[in-house]
């Protein structure tokens, strides 16, 4: 399997990554969420910019996402526009996901773009193009926030992201019920033993789903999400507690 060079880290390698999310609405909010979680000395921040007051607004969101950059220095930075169909906070048009995207992505300032699966192939293949050209990874996405699929379909929708020419893969799913959880694992472990090209991150949200976020390091999952001062999904444990219990089993596992 390739891993995933980024800045300093490399995705794909070692213990999983942690991915603390910033949710706040204001830069003001954001700045002080930064702070805390910079403490935290996470591998990388997600801002997910769908929770911005300002996200219709594409001037702002570069101003505020310049003021972002300075303010982690050089820790990997992911943008994520989570669509309100995969759990996110606005709804907007598919052409203006698409300019955000792209404009965002020429910033500069980015080292991953989040782009989901279940989007017109044709907008896609040209976020994933611009991404090529300015240099910046595409984590590919996919979101059911109401199930957990059948094995061959999740395992279906990773192997498709990865033919997408995307860099990294995700899928986050609902468990209804213990077994949906051993499912996913089950996937990601498939997954990890038969299909993986590209670092992939796979996530049983909600209560249930705990076993998913902690269990990278044995079905292969190569990062996980921890908050700083709001989770961003249900069943997201806080950074602090996540990197101890991910050492831990990473220390064991040897
Ligand atoms: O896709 C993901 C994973 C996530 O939904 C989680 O369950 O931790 C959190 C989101 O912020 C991120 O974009």
């Amino acid at each position: 399997m390739e891993t995933v060079k980024i800045k300093n880290l490399h995705l794909g390698k070692g213990m999983p990554k942690i991915i603390i999310p910033i949710m706040g609405k204001t830069l003001q909010e954001m700045s002080h969420e930064l702070s805390e979680a910079k403490q935290e000395k996470p591998d990388m921040i997600e801002w997910r910019a769908d929770a911005f007051l300002h996200v219709n607004n594409i001037e702002k969101v570069l101003r505020s996402l310049a003021e972002i950059r300075k303010l982690i220095d050089d820790i990997p930075l992911l943008f994520t526009f989570r669509t309100y169909k995969e759990g996110g906070r606005k709804e907007v048009t598919l052409n203006y996901y698409e300019e955000l995207l792209s404009q965002v992505i020429e910033s500069g300032c980015i080292d991953v773009i989040d782009v989901e699966l279940y989007m017109e192939q044709t907008i896609t293949e040209r976020l994933i193009q611009c991404a090529r050209q300015n240099n910046v990874i595409v984590l590919m996405s996919n979101h059911d926030f109401q199930t957990t699929p059948a094995n061959g379909d999740m395992l279906a929708r990773l192997i498709a992201m990865q033919e997408t020419g995307a860099d990294i893969v995700k899928l986050a799913v609902m468990p209804q019920n213990e077994e949906d959880v051993l499912r996913l694992l089950q996937v990601a472990a498939k997954m990890k033993s038969t299909y993986a090209q590209k670092p992939f991150i796979t996530i049983a949200m909600g209560p249930l789903g705990i076993l998913s976020r902690i269990g990278g390091e044995v079905v292969g999952s190569a990062a996980s999400f921890g908050s700083a001062i709001q989770a961003s999904a249900p069943g997201q444990i806080t950074a602090v507690e996540l990197r101890y219990m991910l050492q831990t089993i990473h220390r064991y596992s040897k």
